[in-house]
């Protein structure tokens, strides 16, 4: 018998919690205090110019200041060093983040631990990573954190439970590990040398694909009454696919994030209100 799954509003709980995120930007307000967001872009990475704009246009919506650093695809590393050092040193700016990926000639690490760690609202400068793995709490990165919340808005609970992360990136795989592992989950993290990530699954209560595979996760690596969490936003002939096989899994998966209006929109609520966090602490 197959069983549909219930699907993971993404899009309504960022909604939601976008609207939380306002309420908290009004009571700043009336201290004064506008939390401010710079998003550094270089290059013109077609995706990466959508992320930027909805980033730039939901901050705006619920009252946080923005400004985005458009740098041409040629910026030197120096160039780009010089821009995040003006940001780290503005009172206006909170939050500072750098859309990834870089172009190859910027070493990715370098501009990252540039970014003062007290503005850092990616969390992926390594004092941030470094206490999120110590189990302390600070700065996460924003997909990961949207997930949890996701989770969480779904009463869906993590403690105890089998979790596979599938993908190992700075961005995804490694924060998100770190917080199921905090939240008390048995953590295994699989990659591209992973044997037998299918069997890995099968075993597995919590799957999270964030590989970057179209429809890797098929529904045989899946046990029933799973829960599949899709990060994947991969470009197929002009359409939006996730990682995950949707309609295979929905019918075997107790919970399944659709791509897109999953994991997605989550991840822009995250940093909005990671934004706010930070413009209390100025406060
Ligand atoms: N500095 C950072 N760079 C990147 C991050 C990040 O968190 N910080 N994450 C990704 C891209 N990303 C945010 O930057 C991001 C990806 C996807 C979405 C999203 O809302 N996706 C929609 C679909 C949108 C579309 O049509 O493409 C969805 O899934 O519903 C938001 C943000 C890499 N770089």
């Amino acid at each position: 018998m197959s069983v549909m799954s219930t699907i993971l509003d993404g899009k309504k709980v960022a909604a939601a919690w976008r609207l939380e995120t306002q309420i908290r930007v009004s009571q700043l307000l009336e201290h004064q205090v506008v939390p401010g967001l710079a998003v550094v872009l270089v290059g013109h990475d077609p995706a990466s110019e959508i992320y930027v704009r909805n980033k730039v246009k939901q901050a705006t919506k619920i009252g946080i200041y923005s400004v985005v650093k458009r740098l041409p695809e040629d910026t030197s590393e120096v160039a780009l060093l010089q821009v995040i050092r003006e940001l780290n040193a503005d009172p206006e700016i909170d939050g500072i983040l750098v859309q990834l990926p870089l172009p190859d000639q910027i070493d990715e690490e370098t501009i990252l631990l540039a970014v003062d760690p007290n503005k850092d609202v990616d969390g992926f400068h390594p004092y941030n990573f470094g206490r999120l793995w110590s189990g302390q709490r600070g700065l996460v990165p924003a997909t990961a954190a949207g997930i949890m919340k996701l989770l969480a808005d779904y009463r869906i609970s993590v403690a105890g439970k089998n979790a596979l992360v599938i993908g190992r990136s700075l961005i995804v795989g490694r924060p998100l590990a770190a917080l199921l592992l905090a939240a008390n989950a048995t953590v295994t993290i699989a990659h591209s040398q992973t044997q037998n990530v299918a069997q890995l699954a099968q075993q597995a209560d919590i799957v999270v694909a964030a590989l970057g595979v179209p429809k890797y996760v098929t529904s045989d690596f899946i046990k029933p009454g799973a829960v599949v969490i899709d990060v994947g936003t991969n470009r197929v002939d002009g359409k939006l696919v996730g990682d995950v096989d949707f309609d295979s899994v929905a019918s075997k998966a107790a919970f399944i994030t659709p791509v897109p209006g999953g994991v997605g929109p989550m991840t822009i609520a995250a940093l909005l209100s990671q934004t706010v966090d930070l413009a209390q602490k100025r406060q």
